[in-house]
């Protein structure tokens, strides 16, 4: 039987070897002395087995490789299923805090750290980095079976040292530090299992940190490293992972990826198996939904705004819920505003107005919000809409006839634009009750050509107004007057010619009921008979032809007759439909006939109620001529046509108004009232309003002034879009003629012989008409007047020159009203642009630019340079080299170039406007005083249809 000392006893059972003798005493046997022996079966019958040896304290035993193997128990641990259900019993960890020791290589450090940490508190090692060393206390046996799988588990947790859920975390870490041995070992057993885990990781410093991380980690690693367990642990089993382990420095985990045990990494401190159950992790959000989470969302940032104010303001107020004045709603009510704004300039959509396929009007000269307005379509949808077709628009910027005219297309939306000076929009028709028309006086404007005694006629006419003179005395000039035939009256237009008949018809006025078209009977038809009769033609007014200076010697009022049949012009008394009248006005013949024929053409129009009107009503009326006068201010002469004009009423004319202070009539008399028919003069405009321009009464000046401002600013936008837009050209022509809108061209041909008019009417004769009819509206010889440019703006024209340019302000007027003029050299080359524009193909073309005009004013002759002359640039420059053109009485000359130009004594290389230059022209010495040189330079444009 095996003995023992009673003070090994003692050791052995942690008492005094007294009270061992105590013990066995009263047990029977008899023991003196703490080094008398006693046999152990006498010792385990009387004081029962000894208590478990205390393993702590062989701390010192750094025993590296324990015998780990036998880690019997442990193996079972691995299914993850079991810690699970463990997991929440925080004790577990402590069991297993015991274990960790297993792991042998920290032996090393270990002796001091090992009794305490490991067992309970493990945690705790957040003091000591190396900690995970010391464990392998000899004692722990077991323990270091443990560790084996454990060694495994862990490092799945290594990865995710933060595992340490909230609970387990504590526990290792709180006691840690204190753990006594005693504590351990009972634990242990049960927490084998477990213990893997917490053996790892208590050693390894980075515990503590991972004790705080968030519990989010933990799942991932806890499930993971069960099923991995096995194969770390074989590693681990030989110890080197173990030792590695600990050390390693554990890796923050990121929170939204799920962490992979890493194979050999040690398991994070406190990151067992038991983890298992920590809660999952937030799921990193979608990029969109980042996007909307609302800055107080849960896990998004809270904004907190303190508003000392609020308070002050009641619930529902602002700042009030949701009312403006708090901070994050402030924000909103930005975004609101910025809504609102788009609200307040786009009109809502108007499905009425998109369904109606109807006709819509649109006012030249209107900005993009107010198409879209007409149109019904949302703004932002005509600025997408111009940006596709390359034009910018802000939400205020008037667009172009054209550009309306195309996004009316894109839009299908069938449109009329219309414009401030169109008879249609703005001459009201009245339908008066046909008890209230009276006949009206017919007006008469007459024509013909330069000296055929047009002046002489009127003039003949009005001093054979008995009636008329007799009441009013002398005729003043105010534009019109009146004779009295045959108990009726006749209006005549005091201005002869027929530009300002054009000028008018141009602004959409209808004043002229029948045009007189005066023949001298010695001279037959000239260009400019031929040009009022294509005037009067275009306007579709009754033609009465007066054969003029039949009094003088070698008229031949048949020829006239025949030449103006030639012009389509036949007379009645020949078949046709024109009444031919002969008089002279110098020997006052035949004015009666005259008048007659005048009141019968009249009367024919009457059958029709054309010449009948209202006199009964607001006056309205055409201005007929107005003027400046240094004394009276603006004076209108108004040709009324309607209604009853009074001293007193309040008038508008275009973007003028006033209130009628004085009136006159054609004697200069002052006239209280006036009826349809009269010619009044009439004082007390704010402006000078614009011949052609309709006038007319409204029912107060405030009205007045609103309408003519509202007028002013049409013009305004108008002009503004007449800039901004192209003039109609022949491409414009050619493109509508395509969209099946136009199939007509109208031509003005000026040329500066006659032979070039008729080949080119002959050429054009033969061009095919299938896509578009050319009409030639006139045709003449010389240059290209403003007359010529009124005629092609009322007939939306282009104007052909062949070898003439726009004479006076042809130009300026053509620039104004937008008509195109084209000039050429040879008919040839105007044929061959207008084949190719008819069969769409047109080629780059060259454009010519006027660079310059020169005025000669004086010719000098030198004998080795020829002739040169002296010049004034008056616009542009001219240049040496440059190409010019001498233009002569408005028809080219010769075209050449500058040869030499000199200012002073000095070459020079240009002269701009405004100074005077020394010019020889190149092969050309026929240059004269009063010449026009016309400095210009080409270039090649591509030229496109479509
Ligand atoms: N013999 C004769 N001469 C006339 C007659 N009518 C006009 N004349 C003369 O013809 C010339 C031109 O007459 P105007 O009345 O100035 O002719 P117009 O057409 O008004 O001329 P412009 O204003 O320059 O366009 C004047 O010298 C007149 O005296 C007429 O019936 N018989």
């Amino acid at each position: 039987m095996a003995k023992r000392r009673v003070f090994e006893i003692a050791q052995e059972r942690g008492m005094t070897s007294k009270e061992v003798i105590e013990a066995l005493s009263g047990g029977g046997i008899a023991v003196r002395a703490a080094q008398s022996t006693v046999e152990d079966r006498h010792v385990l019958r009387i004081m029962g087995p000894p208590p478990p040896p205390p393993e702590p304290e062989p701390e010192p035993e750094p025993t590296p490789e324990p015998e780990p193997t036998p880690a019997p128990e442990p193996t079972p641990e691995p299914e993850p299923e079991p810690a699970a259900a463990e997991v929440e019993p925080t004790p577990e960890p402590v069991a297993k805090a015991p274990e960790p020791e297993p792991t042998p290589e920290p032996v090393a450090e270990a002796p001091k750290q090992a009794p305490k940490p490991e067992p309970i508190k493990g945690p705790k090692i957040l003091s000591t980095p190396d900690a995970p060393k010391a464990p392998a206390p000899t004692s722990a046996p077991a323990p270091a079976e443990t560790p084996a799988p454990a060694a495994q588990t862990p490092p799945p947790a290594a990865p995710t040292p933060a595992p340490a859920t909230p609970q387990a975390a504590p526990p290792a870490a709180a006691p840690a530090p204190t753990a006594p041995v005693t504590s351990a070992p009972t634990p242990a057993p049960p927490a084998a299992p477990a213990t893997p885990a917490v053996a790892a990781s208590a050693p390894s410093a980075p515990a503590a940190p991972a004790a705080q991380q968030p519990a989010a980690q933990a799942p991932a690693t806890a499930q993971q490293p069960a099923a991995q367990a096995p194969p770390a642990t074989a590693t681990d089993a030989k110890g080197k992972p173990s030792g590695e382990a600990p050390t390693r420095p554990v890796k923050t985990p990121r929170a939204d990826v799920p962490q992979q045990p890493v194979i050999g990494e040690k398991p994070a401190p406190g990151a067992g198996p038991k983890i298992l159950a920590l809660p999952e992790p937030p799921k990193k959000p979608k990029r969109d939904e980042s996007k909307n989470l609302p800055t107080t969302g849960p896990g998004g940032r809270r904004r907190v705004v303190i508003d000392s104010q609020a308070a002050r303001r009641g619930p529902g107020g602002p700042g009030g819920p949701g009312g403006p004045g708090q901070g994050p709603p402030r924000r909103q009510r930005r975004g609101r505003r910025r809504r609102g704004t788009y609200d307040d300039t786009v009109r809502p959509l108007d499905e009425a107005a998109q369904k109606q396929t109807d006709v819509f009007k649109i006012n030249s000269g209107s900005s993009v919000k107010e198409v879209a307005e007409y149109l019904g379509v949302a703004v932002p949808e005509i600025i997408k809409k111009l940006m596709t077709l390359g034009e910018m628009a802000t939400l205020t910027q008037t667009l172009s006839d054209e550009a309306i005219q195309v996004i009316a297309d894109e839009f299908e939306k069938k449109i009329e634009i219309v414009r401030a000076g169109d008879a249609d929009d703005d001459i009201p028709t009245f339908d008066d009750d046909a008890a209230d028309l009276e006949d009206r006086p017919p007006v008469v404007t007459i024509m013909g050509h330069v000296d055929h005694g047009k002046t002489s006629l009127l003039d003949a006419i009005r001093s054979a107004d008995i009636v008329g003179g007799e009441a009013g005395g002398i005729t003043q000039h105010i534009g019109a007057y009146q004779v009295h035939h045959d108990d009726k009256v006749v209006t005549f237009l005091d201005t002869p010619g027929h530009e300002a008949f054009t000028a008018m018809r141009a602004r959409g006025a209808k004043v002229t009921d029948i045009a007189v078209i005066v023949v001298a009977a010695d001279d037959g038809v000239k260009p400019q008979t031929i040009e009022a009769i294509d005037h009067a033609l275009a306007a579709e007014v009754p033609i009465i032809a007066a054969v003029n200076k039949i009094d003088k010697e070698g008229a031949d009022p048949t020829r006239v007759r025949t030449e103006m049949t030639q012009h389509g012009l036949q007379p009645v008394e020949w078949g046709g439909e024109i009444e031919f009248v002969d008089v002279s006005a110098k020997a006052r013949t035949g004015l009666e006939d005259l008048l007659d024929t005048i009141l019968l053409t009249a009367e024919g129009m009457n059958e029709g109620d054309g010449l009948q009107a209202n006199a009964d009503t607001e006056a309205s009326g055409v201005v007929v001529e107005s003027k400046l006068d240094p004394g009276r201010g603006p004076v209108a002469t108004v040709l009324l046509q309607r209604g009853t004009l009074k001293v007193g009423d309040a008038v508008v004319a275009g973007p003028v108004w006033g209130k009628v202070r004085a009136m006159n009539d054609y004697h200069g008399q002052r006239i209280s009232s006036a009826g349809p028919g009269d010619p009044v003069e009439i004082l007390g405009f704010d402006g000078v309003p614009s011949a052609g321009e309709y006038c007319r009464v409204v029912d107060h000046e405030r009205q007045a002034r609103s309408l003519a401002n509202e007028r002013a600013v049409r013009l305004k936008a108008e002009a503004i879009a007449r800039r901004s837009g192209r003039k109609r050209s022949l491409d414009d022509v050619f493109k509508a003629a395509r969209t099946s809108e136009t199939k007509d061209l109208n031509l003005i041909l000026k040329a500066d012989v006659s032979g070039s008019l008729e080949a080119f009417e002959d050429e054009i004769a033969k061009l095919p008409h299938e896509e578009v009819h050319v009409n030639i509206i006139l045709s003449g010889v010389g240059g290209i007047t403003e007359s010529d440019v009124m005629l092609a703006a009322a007939s939306n024209a282009i104007i052909y020159g062949f070898n003439v340019r726009p004479v006076g302000d042809a130009r300026a007027a053509a620039d104004r009203e937008g008509v195109e003029i084209r000039n050429y050299e040879v008919i040839y080359r105007a044929l061959d642009e207008l084949r190719d524009a008819m069969e769409g193909m047109l080629d780059a073309m060259d454009v010519e630019e006027t660079v310059g005009t020169v005025e000669v004013r004086a010719t000098f002759k030198a004998s080795k340079v020829g002739t040169i002359a002296g010049c004034y640039v008056t616009d542009g420059k001219v240049t040496r080299g440059g190409r010019v053109r001498i233009i002569r009485d408005g028809t080219v000359v010769h075209s050449t170039t500058v040869d030499t130009l000199r200012r002073f004594n000095d070459d020079v290389r240009e002269v701009t406007s405004g100074y005077e230059c020394g010019i020889v022209l190149t092969n050309y010495q026929d240059v004269r005083e009063g010449d026009e040189l016309e400095v210009y330079e080409t270039r090649k444009v591509e030229r496109t249809l479509a």
